[in-house]
């Protein structure tokens, strides 16, 4: 049948562009459905997704798909790569419009604006219980992961034979390690932490200072990230792989992340609006530090870092004052866990 699929994927940004790429190179019919018919008519027209992903051509196995009912009529297996401050609103639209066999798996990296709480949380909410749901995470930028360069990443999810058919169906021997994790909260909490570091070590950056301070925020932004963990039931040894240490070195790293560009931008003397004009990309930290700032209030999990990113976005303090109170902080030991 024509409209038969092995995934569809839901977001035709750089991201959902990056994973449909991919698998439809591994062999596998795959459906991108996007919002705007304008841009979906253009990757049919242009084979490639200019605005997004320049330069790169879509695998004839790739299908842009503009009809949400057509797209989750095609495939049972549902991938969601849409910003997370419209998950949920994704997920309503597409709720009627579900297969019974549905599978939803998301490479969102976020969490709810206002309440805060996982997209697992939100999913479930939305759709009810019935849908195997799944995540992806991990240290994964979009432009090399659709140029075909070398990647790893991870997936968990609430039923362990969705998990595994998501591990077959990305696992490519030639260029996408997945590795399969049973942490499905400790998947989801590093891709939305990582990003509020990320804007601290470029705010760090931006001001110019060097490497010693990214590696102690990259470091303590782990701490940060494995505290908050713990509190929410997620497994240490999570934070240690792709999704925690991983995913905090690339995007603290690398000038491919946007979060951290974000800070860099911020560091150098430019305010919020215009950091994220110039990016013209969603910047998730932006939102989410507001969240995991909250979060870690609620639950009492001391986050310094991500505290002081909170004063420069919503209070209006500068990076140099979050540098110079990160510093002056009270004397404590390494492994003390909270003041
Ligand atoms: N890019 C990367 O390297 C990685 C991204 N991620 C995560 O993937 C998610 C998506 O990010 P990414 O693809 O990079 O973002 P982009 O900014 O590249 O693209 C976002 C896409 O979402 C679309 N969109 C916005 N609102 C809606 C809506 N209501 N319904 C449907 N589509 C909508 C946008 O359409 P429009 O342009 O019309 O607004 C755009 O196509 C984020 O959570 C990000 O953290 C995870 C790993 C790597
Ligand atoms: O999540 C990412 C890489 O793993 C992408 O990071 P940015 O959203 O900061 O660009």
């Amino acid at each position: 049948m024509k409209n038969t699929a092995d995934i569809t994927v839901l977001g035709a940004g750089s991201y959902g562009t990056a994973l449909a790429i991919s698998l439809a190179s591994n062999g596998h019919r795959t459906l991108l459905w996007g919002h705007d018919p304008e841009h979906i008519e253009n990757l049919k027209r242009d084979r490639a997704n200019e605005v997004f992903l320049p330069g790169i051509t879509l695998p004839d196995l790739l299908v842009p798909e503009a009809d949400l009912a057509t797209a989750l009529a095609a495939s049972n297996n549902i991938l969601v790569v849409v910003p997370s401050h419209v998950f949920g609103m994704v997920l309503g639209q597409a709720k009627p419009l579900l297969r019974e066999d549905s599978r939803i798996v998301w490479a969102t990296k976020g969490l709810e604006p206002e309440t805060g709480r996982l997209l697992q949380e939100v999913a479930g909410d939305v759709l009810g219980d019935k849908y195997p749901l799944a995540v992806l995470s991990g240290p994964t930028f979009a432009k090399e992961l659709a140029a075909g360069m070398p990647t790893a990443i991870s997936v968990a999810g609430t039923h362990a034979t969705f998990t595994q058919d998501l591990v077959e169906l990305l696992h490519s021997p030639k260029r996408l390690r997945v590795y399969a994790n049973d942490d499905f909260i400790g998947l989801q909490l590093g891709g939305a932490v990582k990003n509020v570091i990320a804007i601290s070590a470029g705010m760090s950056d931006g001001i110019g200072f060097g490497a010693n301070a990214r590696t102690a925020l990259i470091t303590r932004g782990l701490v940060e990230l494995s505290r908050l963990g713990e509190a929410m039931g997620a497994q240490a040894s999570t934070f240690m792989g792709m999704a925690g240490l991983g995913d905090l070195v690339l995007t603290c790293t690398d000038n491919q992340s946007r979060n951290r560009r974000f800070g860099l931008a911020l560091g150098r003397g430019q305010g919020v609006e215009e950091a994220q004009e110039e990016i013209g990309q969603v910047v998730e930290g932006y939102r989410n530090t507001k969240e995991v700032y909250a979060l870690a209030k609620r639950l009492g999990v001391e986050m310094p870092i991500t505290e002081q990113v909170y004063r420069v976005l919503y209070e209006g303090g500068t990076p140099r004052e979050a540098a110079v109170t990160l510093l002056a902080r009270e004397i404590k030991s390494e492994t003390q866990d909270s003041e």
